[in-house]
């Protein structure tokens, strides 16, 4: 059955002292949210520890925003699956397209980091999307499907998150209409195996659209950026109106 995840993604904010006073003030919030609803925090590695620690009891459940493919090595800056299931963490973002801009992810090492994610036993949020120029182009189903085809190799659908983030939409208060969102997914879904896949929509997701993006029906959750940063806004965005 397709589930209905809402996941924060926290970017390179908040230190452990912002992440516990977040906690604080947004943990009420959460327990409000009907409970088929699966709220998850992707905080900075160095919020994990100290909010798991936390979470105790609690419906919240913790992402991380990457993970190396490898169990143990040389591998400067990057951190592994072990490490990240012993403090109960559950999701990891894998291919957003900060990383894939900016840190040289490519479809190949996301398939790897894909790969390890499940090998762990953590569920992978894969994040793809077009740019402005592709769109303009028409050419954002060809490179979403790209990427799918890539990404997905040898990857188990049966615990796999789909994350549809056209990059233009992200951190710009342009949002895609829902409707347009709506009909991306549907195409994404209708090139899975496993048609039962949670696929998200993210960029610019605020409290005054999420309950015209939840009510599509191939919409089954969000992953948000800057709403998702104070206990207010995150708070509205997981109690939406069905
Ligand atoms: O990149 C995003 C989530 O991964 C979206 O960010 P914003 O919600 O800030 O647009």
């Amino acid at each position: 059955m397709r589930k209905i995840i809402l996941a924060g993604n926290w970017k390179m904010y908040k230190t452990q002292a912002e992440a516990l006073e977040f906690l604080e003030g947004f943990k009420p919030n959460a327990e409000d949210a009907p409970e088929n609803r699966e709220v998850v925090l992707c905080v900075p590695f160095t919020a994990l520890s100290d909010l798991s620690k936390n979470l105790h009891g609690s419906r919240i459940r913790l992402g991380a925003q990457n993970i190396h493919w490898e169990e143990a090595g040389a591998y400067t800056g990057e951190i592994s699956g072990p490490m990240l299931t012993e403090i109960g963490v559950r999701y990891v973002i894998i291919g957003h397209s900060e990383r894939r801009q900016y840190f040289g992810e490519t479809d190949e090492t996301v398939n790897l980091r894909l790969k390890a994610a499940q090998k762990y036993g953590l569920i992978p949020i894969l994040c793809v999307g077009e740019t402005k120029e592709q769109r303009a182009a028409n050419e954002t189903e060809s490179h979403i499907l790209g990427q799918l085809e890539k990404d997905l190799v040898d990857i188990d659908q049966t615990q796999l998150v789909i994350a549809y983030e056209p990059i233009w939409a992200i951190g710009t208060g342009e949002t895609c209409e829902p409707d347009e969102a709506n009909r991306v997914i549907g195409l994404i879904r209708s090139k899975l195996d496993n048609k039962e896949v949670t696929i998200q929509y993210g960029g610019s997701v605020k409290p005054d659209n999420i309950d015209e993006l939840m009510a599509q029906p191939e919409i089954d959750g969000v992953l948000v950026g800057g709403a998702s940063l104070t206990p207010d806004s995150w708070g509205k965005i997981v109690n939406y109106r069905a």
